[in-house]
């Protein structure tokens, strides 16, 4: 559960008076997520999404992440949209964090996602690459591959408590994709965080993408190479070509990818691989007991990471030529 701040009815009523959000008449924490506190609150007005931003969330980024989801939903996109305060301002504070009221988006992200599924996803992907041009803020992606060594210099000196041996295999790693990391390839404003708990649905229609907080410019191969691992692996560790296919050609129906691209894709679903198991190792060595949030598996990430290094083309990830 992330609700790493506590709120007061008697903060969160005068906070509301900011707004033209109605009177409030519940909220309660939601238990899901990892950066942030959120709380479903029902008004007067209808349901909303309040979001305190805590520690990890630079307040610096907030005005990019909150314009980016008003150009996005401008541009034709299905996303939750930062409501504005009386004042004109879309940032508040409560509890001593910054905050904002978010739109309730409908729908419900998938347990249990299928091929049909992945190819909605690459669709909305890249319908997002494309509705993100001329977006007017920029942010440079912090997880890419020049944050990884500081994220791993953190870890590194206990990583093999999580698996013998780790520590030689991610610093050769590390050192493998620094040196062959592609810097050319077409770029603009990414998701970076497109997880199936970041994906609605209502029944088999995708309703929208939520949680844009890590969103960045970057390589779009890059997001699709998130994709790929987030979606088209099954929990036994066993990649499924079914869901790769959808998720390519779902995604090409909107963007094709050209031929630097798709050859960079086995690279950057292994940095891919690579930056979700450095959070998560991160997160499972030094969040503390008892914490209000789920922690995630690194070694998950490890597997896939394993799995892509042996990877030597997209078709193997079931592209399709044209
Ligand atoms: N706009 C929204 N509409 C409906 N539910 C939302 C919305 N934003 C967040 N949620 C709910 O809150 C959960 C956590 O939100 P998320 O943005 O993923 O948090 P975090 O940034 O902490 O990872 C989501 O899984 C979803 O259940
Ligand atoms: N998707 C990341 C963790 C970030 O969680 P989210 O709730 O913000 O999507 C992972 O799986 O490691």
């Amino acid at each position: 559960m992330a609700v790493y701040t506590d709120i007061s009815e008697d903060d969160l009523t005068r906070f509301l008076a900011d707004y033209e959000a109605g009177t409030l008449l519940s909220y309660k924490g939601i238990a899901e997520g990892v950066e942030n506190s959120n709380f479903l609150l029902h008004t007067t007005k209808g349901a909303f999404i309040l979001t305190l931003y805590e520690k990890r969330v630079d307040p610096n980024d907030l005005p990019f992440f909150l314009g980016l989801m008003h150009h996005l939903a401008d541009h034709g996109l299905n996303c939750p949209l930062p409501l504005s305060r009386r004042d004109g301002e879309l940032l508040g504070e409560l509890s001593g964090r910054p905050a904002a009221m978010i739109s309730f988006l409908e729908g419900m992200w998938l347990r249990k996602p299928a091929a049909k599924h992945c190819r909605e996803v690459g669709r909305a992907l890249a319908d997002m690459h494309l509705a993100g041009h001329g977006f007017a803020l920029t942010r440079k992606n912090a997880l890419s591959v020049d944050g990884w060594r500081p994220l791993w210099d953190k870890s590194a000196g206990r990583a093999d408590e999580v698996e013998p041996g780790l520590q030689d295999e991610i610093a050769e790693e590390l050192d493998y994709l620094e040196s062959h990391w592609p810097k050319t390839l077409p770029h603009g404003v990414i998701h970076a965080d497109l997880f199936p708990d970041n994906v609605f649905f209502i029944g088999d229609q995708l309703s929208g993408l939520i949680d844009f907080y890590f969103a960045c410019n970057d390589a779009f191969a890059y997001d699709v190479a998130i994709c790929l691992n987030a979606w088209c692996f099954e929990k036994d560790g066993s990649f499924n070509m079914t869901k790769g296919m959808a998720l390519l050609d779902g995604y090409e129906q909107v963007r094709p990818l050209n031929g630097a691209e798709l050859r960079s894709l086995p690279l950057l679903a292994r940095g891919a691989a690579l930056r979700f198991f450095l959070t998560r190792l991160y997160d499972w060595l030094t969040t503390p007991p008892g914490a209000l949030v789920v922690k995630k598996d690194p070694l998950e990430y490890l597997r896939k990471l394993r799995f892509h290094r042996q990877v030597k083309s997209a078709e193997e990830y079931g592209l399709v030529h044209r």
